[in-house]
């Protein structure tokens, strides 16, 4: 299976369960493989065949700066079903990485989750 890749982006967004964290922005990761068949593109060397991962990840940065979830749950699905519907990406694999939630978690904590079927 093909993928479409953006890995380490770096947004600010308000996030989270406690009345503090309502009131500031803090940092997320996400890391995003999607699944697109390049073979077209590379064919005829053609980004309009491809899924353009600089309109991704447009999209997503303006989704996760202007959202105000609480969970990372429930940004990781909207994320998702954006993707999904505005994109017409099959299969994805996103994480959702809160690097500074828990000091003592040096990698960060968060949610992965796949949706969609994954093609062969
Ligand atoms: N599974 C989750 N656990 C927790 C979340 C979350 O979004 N998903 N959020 C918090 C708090 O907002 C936390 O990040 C503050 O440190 C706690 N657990």
């Amino acid at each position: 299976m093909d993928q479409v890749f953006i890995k380490g982006l770096q947004l600010d967004a308000v996030i989270g369960v406690y009345d503090w964290e309502r009131t500031i922005r803090q940092p997320l990761v996400l890391d995003l493989d999607m699944a697109w068949d390049i073979r077209a593109a590379a064919e005829h060397d053609d980004l309009t065949a491809t899924l353009d991962y600089a309109v991704v990840t447009e999209r997503v940065q303006t989704l996760v700066q202007d959202s105000s979830f609480q969970l990372v749950e429930t940004l990781a699905e909207t994320v998702a079903a954006l993707l999904q519907k505005e994109f017409g990406i099959r299969w994805l694999r996103l994480r959702v990485t809160k690097p500074t939630a828990i000091p003592t978690a040096s990698g960060g904590v968060g949610v992965l989750i796949e949706r969609g079927e994954r093609p062969a």
